[in-house]
């Protein structure tokens, strides 16, 4: 009689999206509801997901990720760092939608204190196209929650056989199965319910970061400014800038902003908001001598991280600090 190891214990927390969505036909893979589904409906989809993992299932949301809030944000974090606090839990698996799902993994990636496996996934197609993508996508983010190999490295993001970094992984297209996508490559992939891994992260994460979720009570209120051939001051007045402690201005170039907008946003800074220069391009660094060389005091540079993710981060930072010297060494280092 051979005698099996037990498998081990993943828990699917479930929030909605495209890999819960429905559409009365199943050619429709853009005229769908989000988030519809329940988790229950992905196990009986994906049975052989319980050959690789003892699963349990809990409806945390049922929501396009667009709609989510930064509160929901913080009590999706508390729920995964409670489950990753249980002694009879091995990994977590969060569904969630697409669209945001690169922010709430690298605010996982922060802050959550476990070297345990979180492994995030999505769909691209909602659950009743043909060729729908979410069925295979959870089958390999329960392969990768439930693999050892998959222990401290940080928050991980599996969509279409690849295993990214929640700090790298961006989504590329608006409709593609292929969308995402990290600058330096996925760490790995997955073939036949097996992770493989080739490469790690080298900056900080989880346990190593300084970031806690004890000490959040809530986020600060932030916003990203997205620049434009002609944008003017009205813009910057529009956004009602001096409201905001983090404002994330998703610049030109190499962070480059427009000579018609540094006053205002100068003034958001005086009034003490964290004034962060990114990019629009979509890759690419931003260094702190950018081409507007008289916004290098005080403001904050992103180093690779794009416009949303930043904004994880500066939320993050004001966490531990508001000197601003300390801003940019958070961002210089995660
Ligand atoms: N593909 C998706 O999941 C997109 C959807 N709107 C969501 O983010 O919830």
């Amino acid at each position: 009689m051979t005698i099996h190891p037990p498998l081990p214990h993943v828990v699917v927390l479930a929030t909605g999206g495209t890999i819960a969505g429905s559409a009365a036909s199943a050619t429709d893979s853009t005229g769908y509801r989000a988030g519809t589904g329940a988790v229950d409906d992905l196990f009986a989809a994906v049975p052989q997901a319980r050959e690789l993992a003892r699963l349990t299932g809990e409806q945390f949301a049922s929501m396009d990720s667009s709609d989510l809030t930064d509160e929901i944000l913080l009590a999706l974090a508390r729920r995964v760092a409670e489950l990753l606090a249980s002694d009879d839990v091995d990994g977590v698996v969060v569904t969630h939608g697409t669209d945001t799902i690169e922010e709430s993994a690298y605010f996982l990636h922060l802050v959550l204190d476990s070297a345990k496996p979180v492994v995030l996934t999505g769909a691209m197609r909602p659950a009743t196209a043909l060729s729908a993508d979410g069925p295979m996508n959870f089958y390999g983010a329960v392969a990768v929650a439930s693999a050892p190999l998959s222990a401290g490295r940080g928050v991980l993001v599996v969509m279409n056989d690849d295993i990214h970094s929640a700090r790298d992984v961006t989504k590329t297209s608006s409709l593609r199965v292929g969308s995402f996508e990290s600058p330096y490559g996925p760490l790995g992939t997955v073939i036949d319910g097996q992770p493989r891994f080739y490469r790690a992260v080298s900056r900080p994460h989880t346990s190593a970061t300084e970031f806690s979720l004890a000490s959040i009570r809530s986020l600060p209120s932030s916003g990203i400014l997205f620049a434009h051939s002609g944008v003017d001051d009205s813009v910057a007045a529009a956004l009602d800038a001096t409201r905001f402690d983090v404002i994330v201005h998703a610049g030109f170039g190499n962070g480059t902003v427009s000579s018609r907008i540094v006053e205002p946003l100068e003034a958001a800074r005086r009034a003490g908001a964290v004034v962060v220069r990114a990019t629009r391009t979509g890759s690419g660094h931003v260094t702190h001598q950018g081409a507007s060389g008289e916004l290098v005091n005080g403001w904050i540079s992103v180093d690779d991280q794009n416009p949303q993710r930043a904004r994880i981060l500066a939320c993050l930072a004001l966490s531990v600090t508001s000197d601003q010297d300390e801003i940019q060494r958070i961002f210089d280092t995660y």
